[in-house]
């Protein structure tokens, strides 16, 4: 198994990825970016990409729910979640804050340390990374310019960064979520505790077609723990929402639902269903049940061996 991930070593993305059964011990490449890790799948160059996809702060990561929702297919089939702390590494010269001009990191990573840095180092000028990481080794290069970067306690350390603050970070508790992305196949078997990813482009612009979709989840008390719209590209007003479900397509109000949605939005995309990080809400109301469900086909079943031919 090769896996790629949002790169290089010590991202938060990397740090995600090890939590996979195996990935320790497996040939793990990094990447650039999102797009890069995603190429070297669908090639077949890696088999599987760990991206990162949500934050508790900063909410969807727009570079990979559009990767992913476009181009050629691709399927989830793990997620991980990594909670975030970021520290302050700075150049081996610097000592105070009143001396850091510029500063580099992911922007995600900056979204999230935003209010410390207008606090701390308002005059600072931000430098975009392609990673925590990235950003961070880059103060050991005499080639690069920036004095500070935002990264996880892990890198600095590994990397022997000077840290001038620890906890920067204006949320306390953030999450991360990371979803790990291969080329379409078999949809692991459900856990009891299982998400669904499906992309849903709206067919036509016109008023109901969300409710429409959104009732097709409401009707079958199918909860949604994530959705988020996204512009197709194709104009302004142009949307696809990108929604995780609880559940998984072996339970047939989930199954139920897909096919609701399919009648109303023909262009859809499941993504697939994979074992939950972490525990969710399992009730369902007993006309939600599996069992309920299969009673209603079969009693349908039985009304139509009556129909005349
Ligand atoms: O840059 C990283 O280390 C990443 O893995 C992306 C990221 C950045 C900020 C918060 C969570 C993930």
């Amino acid at each position: 198994m090769i896996y790629t991930y949002l790169g290089p070593a010590g991202t938060f993305t990397e740090a995600a990825l090890l939590q996979v059964p195996g990935a320790r011990d497996a040939q793990r490449v990094p990447a650039a970016n999102v797009n890069a890790a995603l190429e070297l799948v669908r090639t077949g160059k890696a088999d599987a990409a760990m991206v990162p996809i949500e934050n508790s702060v900063e909410g969807g990561v727009s570079a990979t729910l559009d990767a992913i929702a476009t181009g050629e297919a691709l399927q989830i089939r793990a997620e991980a979640l990594v909670s975030i702390t970021f520290v302050l590494a700075v150049r081996q010269e610097i000592d105070s804050l009143e001396q850091i001009r510029s500063i580099s990191t992911h922007g995600h990573a900056w979204a999230q340390c935003r209010g410390w840095a207008e606090a701390n180092i308002p005059d600072a000028e931000f430098i975009p990374a392609s990673s925590t990481a990235a950003g961070a080794l880059a103060l050991l290069d005499s080639e690069t310019n920036h004095d500070a970067a935002i990264c996880s306690p892990l890198v600095a350390e590994e990397r022997g960064l000077k840290i001038l603050r620890e906890g920067i970070e204006d949320h306390e508790g953030a999450v991360t979520r990371f979803v790990l992305v291969s080329r379409p196949g078999a949809i692991p078997a459900p856990t009891g505790v299982d998400k669904s990813t499906v992309i849903l482009p709206l067919a036509e612009d016109r008023p109901g077609a969300l409710m429409e979709i959104l009732e097709q989840f409401a009707v079958r008390g199918v909860n949604l723990s994530r959705i988020e719209s996204r512009p197709t590209g194709a104009g302004l007003g142009k949307y696809f929402f990108s929604v995780d479900v609880d559940g998984h397509l072996a339970q047939e109000r989930v199954a139920d639902a897909l096919a609701g949605l399919h009648r109303v939005c023909p262009d859809l995309r499941f993504l697939g269903s994979y074992p939950a990080a972490e525990g969710l809400s399992s009730s369902v109301d007993a006309h939600n049940s599996d069992s309920a469900f299969s009673a209603a086909h079969a009693w349908v079943t039985g009304l139509k061996e009556h129909l005349e031919h």
